[in-house]
């Protein structure tokens, strides 16, 4: 298939490898056109996916309308907060009835919209049945490495799911399909913000029960706004709920999992975006989340010390002190 991928990042980068590895003619579009020169004559994306050599059947372009016209399915990666810019550039140069998968983990900031909203907001209605979303435990080195992942492809439309999820699968990469949309990026989204949490009670050193309690009740509240907001619950004890979540809160790979590390070990937010140059989504996603949550009502108490803790420079031992003070309650409350 003549494949493009819009978004040359870690994560864009290890699906068009993925797929150009199995033969497909990928060309992904590449924000920055210096990458691109580097990419095509490197055979290697220096800067996002370093030591992973790219095979000839993948190229790389600037050029939107070279990316997006003429091919057979449309991978879209960027990071949630350049999604609308990027996908509105590509808008005018989809062909109709092709798959368009969507990658990307986050909720927007002043629209509250999921990828998913977005996608629908941007892109016309004649291509929503063609939309799907691929999301689960899957760092992008991992899937260059052709290690073991598992994922989920979630869409509306199940005959798009089954025709992506053989595109997709590999004897390394095996997808699953779901009809939950609402699930699947919930449990994307939100484990962004509660790897941050899981990350932060390591930089403080406080055990690995304070480590598992985090991630059980992280999954609790995701789990409850999942609810609140149409999920099927059990969606999120899937791939694209905890297996994700597993994933990022006790993975060293996690970006979100390290900003949070550093903030437990009393780094600002500042000093530790100014050493990074990838996305760590959860840092967006918490702000979202903080007015979601008090939009519809839900109650998300890890999620907001998230918040507090990089949007109001809150101590990281405070919110440890707020989140275990807080008035005791049923396991199980709020969404069973
Ligand atoms: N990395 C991973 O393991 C996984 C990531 N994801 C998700 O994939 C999405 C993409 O993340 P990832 O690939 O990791 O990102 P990276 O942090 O690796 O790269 C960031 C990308 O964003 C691009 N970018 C920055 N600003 C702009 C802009 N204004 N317009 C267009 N592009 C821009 C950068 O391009 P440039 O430098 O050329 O400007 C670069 O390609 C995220 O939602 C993430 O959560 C999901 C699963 C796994
Ligand atoms: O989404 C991911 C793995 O599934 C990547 O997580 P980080 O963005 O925290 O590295």
């Amino acid at each position: 298939m003549k494949i493009g991928v819009i978004g040359g990042g870690s994560w864009g980068t290890a699906l068009a490898k993925l797929l150009a590895d199995q033969g497909h003619e990928v060309l992904m579009w590449v924000h920055e056109p210096d990458l691109v020169t580097s990419i095509n004559q490197s055979r290697e994306n220096t800067t996002y996916l370093a030591g992973h050599r790219l095979p000839e059947t993948l190229r790389a372009t600037h050029d939107m309308k070279e990316a997006v016209s003429d091919r057979e399915m449309i991978v879209s990666v960027p990071p949630s907060h350049v999604l609308r810019e990027v996908m509105g550039q590509a808008a005018p140069y989809l062909p109709d009835g092709i798959p368009i998968v969507s990658a990307t983990k986050g909720i927007e900031n002043d629209s509250l919209m999921l990828v998913s909203e977005i996608l629908e907001d941007v892109l016309a209605p004649r291509f929503h049945p063609f939309l799907c979303y691929l999301s689960g435990p899957s760092f992008a080195k991992e899937v260059a490495a052709q290690k073991p992942t598992a994922v989920t492809i979630a869409s509306y439309n199940h005959r798009l799911a089954v025709k992506v999820q053989q595109v997709f699968s590999t004897t390394y990469f095996r997808a699953y399909t779901s009809n939950d949309v609402v699930g699947v990026e919930i449990g994307g989204a939100l484990k962004n913000v509660i790897a941050i949490a899981s990350g932060a009670v390591s930089g403080m050193e406080l055990g690995l029960n304070a480590s598992a309690g985090m991630i059980t009740r992280g999954l609790n509240e995701i789990t409850r706004l999942g609810v609140r907001m149409g999920a099927n619950p059990l969606t999120l004890t899937g791939l694209a709920g905890m297996g994700d979540l597993v994933l990022t809160c006790t993975g060293g790979l996690s970006r979100n999992r390290t900003v949070g590390y550093k903030l437990g070990q009393g780094m600002t937010i500042d000093a530790i975006l100014s050493e990074m140059n990838m996305v760590a989504e959860g840092i967006k996603t918490s702000r979202s989340v903080h007015n979601l949550a008090e939009k519809i009502g839900v109650e998300m108490p890890i999620s907001e010390q998230v918040y507090q803790v990089i949007y109001e420079g809150k101590d990281t031992r405070q919110a440890v002190t707020d989140l275990m003070s807080r008035p005791l309650k049923a396991e199980l409350g709020g969404w069973m």
